[in-house]
């Protein structure tokens, strides 16, 4: 793997996507812990890859080998500890708050505060009952992971998760806050993503009056490192932008960082839903590239 201390290793870590959380305003150096969080993170994310090739080509050998290092590194529970610790407030702290606060300059949390409604909210992938969104008040919380750090968080596989039959089940918005990134292939980004459509509620709550409640919900908060979109060789945000557009999505807020990307995007559902196939295409050739790539099947 190499040194990585150099400058210049320091500027290809800004585009690759072990690249963490934003910096704080006063940029402190990161901390030994900081950078051995990256470096567990970015290994397992590796690992994974490889499994998934693995495990597609049938080879048994490899796969064992493999899911023998990821346990060495202590698996998804390391994972998760490492990322618990990317969330504390020195590397830039809760992603809801980002959420939170575009619901605030909308007006959202007003209205819903006055009306005393509540929003529903999926949060796949929480690693924590305590984030902005879930001390705000405007929320009934679910939350699911894969791996379950605590009371109050489903251990559930979101791809698992039953479709929800009637609008009481459906939420007014997903969160998929470094999520979709974690989810190993392109196609499996893409399965995710068009599942989201089904858990979305459609519905307006309260009287239904609001314009900007119109504009903010049903939708779906989605945190990716930012070199997802701005180095990867089959996605850039245009690309982004048209492969959601297939699904219903719009994106309606964005905000980026040094090391992550935020949007919302809402959705209204759309005819063909399920037909629509979006393919692995070079956007953005080079050699100090990322492969990251989402790819929707075109289904029957
Ligand atoms: C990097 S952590 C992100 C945690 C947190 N949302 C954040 O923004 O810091 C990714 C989490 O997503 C979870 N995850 C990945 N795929 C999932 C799935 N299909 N269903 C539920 N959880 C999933 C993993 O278990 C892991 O805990």
């Amino acid at each position: 793997m190499g040194s990585k201390k150099s400058t210049k290793a320091k500027g290809s870590r800004a585009g690759s996507l072990s690249a963490g959380r934003p910096p704080t305003a006063a940029k402190p150096k990161a901390s030994v812990s900081a950078k051995a969080t990256r470096t567990v993170i970015n290994k397992l994310h590796q690992i994974n890859k490889q499994l998934v090739r693995a495990k597609s080509a049938g080879n048994e050998a490899q796969v064992k080998d493999l899911q023998t290092q990821v346990d060495a590194l202590g698996g998804l529970p390391r994972y998760q500890q490492a990322s618990i610790q990317g969330q504390s407030i020195e590397r830039g702290g809760d992603s809801s708050l980002v959420l939170m606060q575009w619901l605030k300059d909308a007006g959202v949390v007003g209205q819903l505060k006055t009306s005393h409604a509540r929003l529903k909210l999926l949060e796949v992938g929480a690693l924590s009952i305590k984030n902005a969104c879930a001390t705000s008040g405007i929320f009934d919380v679910q939350r699911i992971d894969l791996h379950s750090q605590a009371d109050g968080i489903l251990q559930q596989d979101f791809m698992e998760r039953p479709i929800p039959q009637t609008g009481e089940e459906k939420f007014h918005i997903i969160s998929l806050s470094l999520v979709l990134n974690f989810v190993p292939d392109a196609e499996g980004r893409g399965e995710m993503l068009r599942r989201t459509c089904q858990f979305l509620e459609r519905n307006q709550i309260g009287d239904g009056s609001s314009e900007t409640a119109a504009t903010h919900y049903p939708s779906l908060f989605l945190v990716l490192p930012a070199p997802c979109v701005t180095n990867s060789r089959y996605m850039d945000e245009k690309r982004l932008t048209l492969l959601m557009a297939h699904l219903g999505y719009s994106l309606i807020q964005r905000k980026q960082t040094t090391k992550l990307v935020y949007y919302l995007w809402h959705w209204k559902p759309i005819l063909e839903l399920k037909r629509q196939g979006f393919a692995k295409t070079q956007v953005n050739p080079g050699v100090t590239r990322n492969n990251f790539a989402i790819v929707l099947k075109r289904s029957k």
